[in-house]
């Protein structure tokens, strides 16, 4: 890092370009008293000619005269300002993009000397993780945030960082996505409108982080690439928590109601469109009050686990979704199962439920639980909607409870 020289003067707010950069007094010609303070305009003449050597003298100062170069960089760059401010014919051309309209070749490359001076010592003060690349990807500035980040704590140092490719801690697609924008902005030669990218990037010693970035064209003579990068890690981790309590049922750990009427709309639509068949399964717990009122609501609590947990065990494929659809309700939504399916899937729930055993809970080995249940099956188009499937289910189970319990109907 590039340590500054103490500054030499006492008081910084009266130090003005020309104690940076002193100019030969015979250069300076409007001096309508002997007081006058001379204008900066008043020190060239010729814009064009001076303003360059302006720049190298201010250069050789720094080196020579021990002058904070920031401190002179900021007075280089708000001389352009001056000089178009002062001097009315070149008015207009304060509003141009750096680097000065009346520079040459060389004063190009010096500006851009200063402008990555001015711009290393910026990133480096940064307590965001920042990196600027060139048009290749070589990374060129990195702040310590961003070494941190990239290195994953491990103490590694910028210097190791530096002149690595970025795009070597992408992965695809943020890969080709990155290589894209990069290439539209070199055409367009102009900020990009773009939201942050997500990305997992690929660390060192396999390791991965979660982040999003953002990329910003800085329009120098030779281009380069501010990369903002953020870390997201705490962000996903909090985002899969909230997600988990707002989706799952916390007493029976199965999908709650809500993911059970939005997966019921998508298998629907999915199934109609593939041809597939497709079932519900409703599942609702006998008298259960009665448990309730004999061994108590904790009691009753534990039991409704033991069965969620038989139900969510029993599911074939990733694609079936269980849900707690009420009290003592279950739902199940069986993609691809036809009717014949969706019965013997109920019936090998039916004979888990009822083999379960509540000693665990204290209770006697006699204690038995029993479930009806009603299933509807899409097969044929026979249902207009998933919401109907549903009704039909809820009606079967209603005639199964209506028929004496512990048993499996059937919606026709
Ligand atoms: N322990 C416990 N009980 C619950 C919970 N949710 C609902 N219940 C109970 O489930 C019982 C449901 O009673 P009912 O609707 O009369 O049904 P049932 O007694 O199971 O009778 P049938 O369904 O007709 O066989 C009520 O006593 C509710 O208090 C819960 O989260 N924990």
């Amino acid at each position: 890092m590039l340590t500054l020289p103490p500054k030499p003067y006492e008081d910084n707010r009266q130090r003005s370009f020309s104690d940076i950069c002193p100019v030969d007094s015979g250069t300076v010609s409007r001096a309508d008293s002997p007081d006058a303070k001379p204008r900066l305009e008043d020190k060239f003449t010729s814009p064009a000619d001076e303003f360059h050597q302006f720049m190298r003298q201010a250069r050789a100062n720094v080196q020579q005269d021990n002058v904070d170069i920031s401190e002179a960089q900021v007075m280089a760059f708000s001389s352009q300002d001056c000089l178009a401010q002062t001097i009315p014919e070149q008015a207009a051309l304060s509003s141009l993009p750096m680097p000065s309209p009346f520079a040459t070749a060389s004063d190009d490359l010096l500006f851009d000397d200063c402008y990555r001076s001015a711009l290393n010592l910026l990133v480096q003060q940064l307590m965001e993780a920042v990196l600027v690349v060139d048009a290749m990807g070589t990374i060129q500035m990195i702040s310590s945030k961003a070494v941190d980040l990239l290195s994953a704590g491990r103490g590694v140092k910028s210097t190791d960082i530096l002149g690595q490719c970025w795009q070597e801690y992408l992965k695809e697609p943020q890969k080709t996505r990155y290589q894209q924008m990069l290439d539209e902005q070199l055409i367009n030669q102009c900020q990009l409108e773009h939201t942050p990218i997500e990305a997992s990037l690929t660390l060192e010693q396999g390791d991965s982080l979660d982040v999003e970035f953002s990329i910003s064209y800085l329009g120098l003579s030779t281009p380069l690439f501010a990369i903002v990068i953020r870390d997201l890690t705490k962000h996903k981790a909090e985002y899969r928590q909230l997600y988990q309590w707002a989706s799952t049922d916390c007493l029976t750990k199965l999908a709650n109601r809500r993911v059970f009427d939005a997966s019921l709309r998508s298998q629907w639509q999915a199934c109609t469109i593939s041809s597939r068949p497709i079932s519900v399964v409703i599942i609702d717990i006998d008298h259960f009050k009665q448990f309730n009122d004999k061994y108590g609501h904790v009691q009753g609590d534990y039991c409704l686990q033991k069965i969620a947990n038989v139900i969510a065990h029993s599911l074939p494929s990733d694609d079936c979704v269980a849900a707690r659809y009420g009290g003592e309700e279950f739902a199940l939504i069986l993609p691809g199962f036809d009717a014949k399916q969706a019965q013997l899937m109920a019936e090998y729930i039916q004979l888990e439920i009822n083999g379960l055993k509540y000693t665990d809970l204290g209770l006697d080995e006699s204690v038995t639980v029993s479930v009806s249940q009603g299933i509807a099956a899409e097969v044929n188009g026979q249902f207009r909607t998933g919401t109907a499937l549903l009704c039909a289910a809820d009606t079967a189970l209603y005639r199964a409870k209506a028929d004496g319990r512990n048993r499996i109907n059937l919606s026709c």
